[in-house]
């Protein structure tokens, strides 16, 4: 009888075949072991026991590799994203091109004429010629000066370039120096570096409403429920304390000249010192661009405040590259304009203070260098990345817009003996101080730090100054980046560093670091150990062909 077709083919053995190919099967990876072992592979990976509870510094040895292991994830995402960005480039690039082909030629000339001159455009305003004209109008046109200093570090705000400038310049100008930001400063503090500023030049004690917003983002912000510490942080923030005692010294001084036109009093400064808050202060509203991010105000801008008074805002002045690292840091656009990067900005600024201090201010533990301080704030702060990562890059933008902003309440000794910088004279200085109602300018201090709420000593972040800014006052052209970053070469982070707790060290830091092998501490050292896993038999005369042997 003829069986019916089946639909599968069975897969049914005779049992010789299949204890035949057992056997061959088991002869293979017999083989595969032999040869393994000839190697000195062992097939079992060893399991990792870790580092012992025994070992003495077992802490330092898992933070160590953790933080290796940081760098090496945070280097892959960074190639990642550049990869990411460069295909988007090509992408655009190419459909850019395509695009040409198929335009008319009138229609690309235009569209070509106008891209040139946005470009123009766009690069002469943040250009450092474009800034330091504008700051040179100011002058100019100005009658009174304003030197915006920051209370936090009053000495580092000066500019013996921008002072020189003003005295220099025909017209009888004056200089007037205004501390802002003094809510976040020590009242004593603040008090002595009145005092000793006022050796020179009229001070004003001041602090800016930094609650002036656009009207646009009022509106787009009203829906938004507070939280009530920021219903209290706002009323702090809205206040403005000096800004009548300022208004009355230049209208009173307005008054004394008698002209019929308004007083022009420029309002100039390094960048982040709060030129723009004070005149959106005195104005009372919104009437130029402020805010954390610096560089924001880049040409000339007139406000009128009354009738007999105008300020103008003006960019803040280009830093020059040969000041100390810190000073850089904190005054230029380095870092805004890529020339440094922010991880190195902060190593730089936390050379600067005493690390207990810093750990009490942002509440981490104790740390060794900068990138474990950012990895632990930025875990404290939830900044995190993609597989939940610590965002150091955030946290060092933050830690520096904390520095330069609204937010950090730090303090700089004042000197204790005091020298006449060599562009000041005494006729100068007499000449500097006339005019002004100076007893009233002093009770309106007074007034002020009455009313301001301040910060106590031990609250307050210890800062080191580095003394006066050098500023550049006209630029021919423009530098490369090269030159920007002259005296202020990267540091490595993966560089051994310790907070600075005397100023010595902090001005070792300044010079450039020598790599010498004996200056490092003893660090335990990672090596990737190169490891063949591969169990290639084709590389050996008697390989085992499993296609053929098994036949
Ligand atoms: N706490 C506090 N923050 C202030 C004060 N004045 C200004 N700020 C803040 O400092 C930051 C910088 O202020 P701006 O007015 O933009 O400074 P600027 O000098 O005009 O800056 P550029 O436009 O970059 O030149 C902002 O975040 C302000 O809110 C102040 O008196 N106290």
């Amino acid at each position: 009888m003829k069986r019916p077709k089946l639909k599968r083919a069975s897969k049914r053995l005779s049992c010789s075949k299949r204890y035949k190919i057992q056997r061959k099967v088991r002869e293979h990876n017999r083989k595969l072991r032999k040869e393994a072992k000839k190697k000195g592979v062992s097939k079992r990976v060893k399991k990792d026991l870790g580092v012992p509870s025994s070992a003495p510094f077992k802490e330092e040895v898992l933070r160590e590799a953790e933080q290796r292991r940081l760098q090496v994830e945070e280097e892959k995402e960074r190639k990642r994203q550049v990869k990411i960005e460069e295909r988007a480039q090509k992408r655009q690039k190419d459909k850019e091109a395509a695009n040409r082909e198929t335009e008319p030629k009138a229609k690309k000339a235009r569209r070509d004429d106008q891209a040139n001159r946005l470009a123009k455009q766009t690069v002469n305003k943040s250009s450092k010629q474009f800034l330091c004209a504008e700051l040179n109008k100011v002058i100019d046109a100005s009658d009174v000066v304003i030197e915006v200093l920051d209370a936090r570090d009053p000495l580092g705000c000066r500019c013996p370039q921008l002072e020189e400038a003003v005295l220099q310049r025909g017209g009888n100008k004056k200089l007037l120096l205004v501390l802002n930001k003094i809510d976040l400063v020590p009242k004593e503090n603040v008090e002595r570096w009145i005092n000793c500023l006022q050796q020179e030049f009229p001070v004003v004690a001041f602090k800016a409403s930094t609650q002036i917003r656009d009207k646009t983002v009022q509106q787009a912000k009203k829906s938004r429920i507070v939280a009530s510490n920021e219903v209290l942080d706002k009323s702090r923030g809205a206040a403005c304390f000096g800004s009548d005692c300022l208004s009355e010294l230049l209208t009173s001084y307005a008054a004394k000249l008698q002209s019929e036109a308004a007083l022009k009093v420029g309002v100039v400064g390094f960048t982040n010192v709060g030129k723009s808050s004070l005149i959106n202060s005195m104005k009372g509203m919104f009437a130029c661009n402020a805010g954390v991010k610096r560089g924001i105000t880049k040409s000339m801008q007139e406000v009128h405040i009354s009738k007999t008074v105008k300020l103008m805002d003006s960019p803040g002045v280009v830093v020059s590259p040969s000041n100390p690292r810190s000073s850089v840091v904190l005054r230029s656009l380095q870092v805004e304009e890529g020339h440094e990067s922010v991880l190195d900005a902060v190593t730089t600024l936390l050379k600067q203070c005493e690390k207990t201090q810093i750990m009490l201010q942002y509440n981490v533990p104790d740390f060794r260098n900068s990138l474990e301080f950012l990895t632990l704030l930025a875990k404290k702060r939830g900044y995190l990345q993609k597989g939940a990562l610590p965002n150091t890059e955030q946290a060092a933008s933050v830690f520096l817009a904390d520095w330069t902003g609204a937010k950090l309440s730090y303090h700089c000794k004042v000197p204790g003996s005091h020298h006449l910088p060599p562009y000041l004279t005494d006729s100068l200085l007499a000449d500097m101080q006339k005019d002004w109602d100076l007893s009233k300018l002093r009770s309106g201090n007074q007034e002020t730090l009455k009313g301001v709420k301040f910060p106590n000593q031990a609250s307050s972040v210890t800062f080191t100054s580095k003394g006066p800014t050098e500023g550049v006052m006209t630029v021919c052209e423009e530098q490369p980046a090269a030159a920007a970053t002259e005296g202020g070469g990267t540091q490595q982070q993966d560089q051994p560093e310790q907070t600075a707790e005397d100023s010595t060290e902090a001005e070792e830091s300044e010079k450039p670091q020598k790599t010498s092998l004996e200056k490092k501490p003893k660090r335990v050292q990672f090596q990737s150990v190169p490891i063949d896993i591969s169990l290639s038999a084709g590389s050996s005369g008697d390989a085992y062909d499993f296609n053929t042997d098994f036949k």
